[in-house]
């Protein structure tokens, strides 16, 4: 009960900024990747995404990226439900979110400044503020010296840290990583999920989905677990191994 009345509590004070209510999503008819999930995600939060193998994750992150739509169930994110969104307004829509991948995704053909530099030309940053945000990010990434590399002459930790400035400078509410340490040795790993963490509390919702077991021990967050599609557990300063 008190549970529950600490819950609604910490709702009027700090509305949610990510629903799923009931949400499933097939691409095959009769098979479904995500099965009846909710989750409520509330501003400020840090939230691990754990569970095995096809278990769903990504297609959690791509329904919130509105890249894929849920077969049924409604996704509400920064009060607004995404889906009923009109296609033309989604990349307005996206501008709220950071995203970073496993695979970095950086234009390989730009050097490192103009890899974060894009992100906020494209939403017509004037170039003035880009000289002044761009340093700034990279500097928080701890990249002040490789402005003018090129991706191949960065190393994949580095790499990662280029990514999360581009996906940090236009100031997203959401920060959503799906597999940010994928490709990283544990040192670097260890260091992104540092930056994750600073990010996080400066005031950015920051939502991670991974198989880092030993990270995500440590860190002592949420930690939602998925299994075959269903949310089997979602605890407050949780593990890994918990359901797993
Ligand atoms: N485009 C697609 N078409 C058909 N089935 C898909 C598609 N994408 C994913 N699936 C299936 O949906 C299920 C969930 O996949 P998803 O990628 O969300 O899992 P995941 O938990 O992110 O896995 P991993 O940890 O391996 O990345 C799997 O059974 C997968 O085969």
């Amino acid at each position: 009960m008190k549970n529950e009345v600490d819950e609604l509590l910490k709702e009027s004070i700090e509305p949610p900024i990510i629903v799923l209510e009931n949400v499933s999503k097939s691409y095959q008819k009769d098979v479904d990747a995500v099965k009846d999930v909710s989750i409520k995600i509330r501003k400020g939060e840090f939230v691990f995404i754990v569970g095995s193998s096809g278990s769903g994750k990504s297609t959690l992150i791509k329904m919130l990226l509105k890249e894929i739509e849920p077969t049924s169930g409604k996704i509400f994110v920064n009060g607004r439900d995404i889906t009923r969104l009109r296609r033309r307004l989604v990349p307005k829509f996206r501008r709220n979110l950071g995203i970073v991948f496993q695979d970095f995704r950086l234009l390989k053909d730009r050097n490192v400044f103009e890899n974060v530099a894009f992100a906020q030309r494209v939403i017509e940053k004037p170039s003035r503020t880009i000289q002044r945000n761009v340093p700034a990010m990279l500097s928080l990434v701890g990249l002040s010296d490789k402005l003018n590399a090129f991706p191949r002459e960065l190393s994949g930790g580095e790499q990662q840290r280029v990514a999360l400035a581009r996906a940090l400078v236009n100031n997203p509410l959401i920060l959503l990583a799906d597999e940010p340490t994928g490709n990283l040795d544990p040192k670097n790993s260890w260091d992104i999920m540092s930056l994750l963490d600073e990010v996080n509390k400066k005031g950015t919702t920051v939502v991670v989905v991974t198989h880092n077991v030993e990270i995500v021990d440590a860190m002592q967050k949420r930690v939602i677990t998925m299994n075959k599609g269903i949310l089997v557990s979602d605890e407050q300063k949780g593990g890994y191994s918990n359901e797993n």
